[in-house]
């Protein structure tokens, strides 16, 4: 191993414990609330630092991405750019995280990049400079880079950090792909929630605008949240299709997870409000 090789970064998959649509922006962008919360299960990242610029990128991704359309690429590109670095890297991808799930898994990978990579490379980014570069990635970028669990407010980047009890999850993946943009264009979505204090939101039940339509537009969906709300309060996360149910003990999840019909995949992992990343950077 040489000293350039750096390995095992996480970048976890987050939960919409509650996700309000408030209203629609003139640029079509939609104003929310929402909470996040990590969970213990990631894609893993290792990166080795180069001393031209290239970047390259190794995957084991089940479907095809364009490394034009890479948010890791491009999260690379965005730090060289922003801080006029000369260094690249090589960069390995163990992609575990299901793919258009409502995860955060793209936006997850993007955020560890930067924040890996300004470490690796020394450019020396503030916390907030990343999360301002990572916005123009994706809305969920900036929470990942952030590390904390997090109430969320504007496009998802005004974030306040929070700490929600952390309990087990049993997460279940319908095997359907749920494109957010196409969410956010139905014209049947709902988008008048009333704007809530965290307090209030914090203490009434919590739900996820986005899941009625969803479960309307993909009956899959439909029935795996149906089939989990028989074992625990179990909601969507996102704009889907994954769902997830909440148990206190991890053998309680593991339990449902046994009597899983073999046509939904599923598995359990732990609420985590401090991000496995920030974990991992405090090593170096
Ligand atoms: C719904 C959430 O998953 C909640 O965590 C996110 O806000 C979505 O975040 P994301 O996947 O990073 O979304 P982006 O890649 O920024 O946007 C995908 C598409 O969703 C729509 N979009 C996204 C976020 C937002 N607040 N309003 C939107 O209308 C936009 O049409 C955009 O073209
Ligand atoms: N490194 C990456 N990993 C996963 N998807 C990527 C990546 N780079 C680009 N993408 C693209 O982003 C799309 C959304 O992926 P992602 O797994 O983040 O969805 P998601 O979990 O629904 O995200 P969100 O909850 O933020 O909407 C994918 O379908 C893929 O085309």
């Amino acid at each position: 191993m040489t000293a350039s090789l750096s390995l095992g970064w996480p970048a976890p998959a987050k939960l919409n414990l509650f996700l309000h649509i408030n209203a629609q922006r003139s640029d079509g962008y939609h104003e929310l609330q929402t909470l996040f919360q990590f969970v213990e299960h990631c894609d893993y990242l290792d990166f080795k630092v180069l001393e031209t610029s290239e970047l390259k990128l190794h995957s084991n991704m089940s479907a095809a991405v364009a490394d034009s359309d890479n948010l890791i690429l491009r999260a690379a590109k965005s730090l060289q750019q922003r801080t006029g670095c000369q260094l690249g890297a090589e960069i390995w991808l163990d992609k575990r995280l299901p793919m258009g799930g409502g995860l955060g898994g793209g936006s997850s990978d993007a955020a560890t990049t930067l924040v890996a990579l300004n470490q690796l490379w020394k450019t020396g980014l503030s916390a907030t400079e990343l999360c301002e570069l990572g916005l123009k990635l994706g809305a969920d970028v900036p929470v990942f880079v952030n590390g904390f669990s997090a109430f969320a407010e504007g496009v998802g980047e005004k974030l306040q950090n929070v700490e929600p009890s952390e309990p087990w999850y049993l997460v279940l993946v319908p095997q359907v792909h749920v494109s957010t943009a196409e969410v956010f264009q139905d014209p049947e979505l709902p988008r008048d929630t009333p704007k809530l204090s965290l307090e209030s939101l914090m203490n009434s039940p919590w739900k996820n605008d986005c899941q009625t339509l969803v479960a309307k537009r993909y009956p899959q969906v439909a029935k795996t949240l149906d089939w989990l709300l028989e074992y625990a309060p179990s909601r969507m996360t996102g704009t889907g299709a994954c769902v997830f149910g909440q148990f206190e003990q991890e053998q309680q999840a593991k339990d449902v997870l046994a009597k899983l019909p073999a046509s939904i995949k599923g598995f359990v992992a732990k609420g985590a409000n401090k991000s496995p990343l920030m974990l991992r950077l405090a090593q170096c």
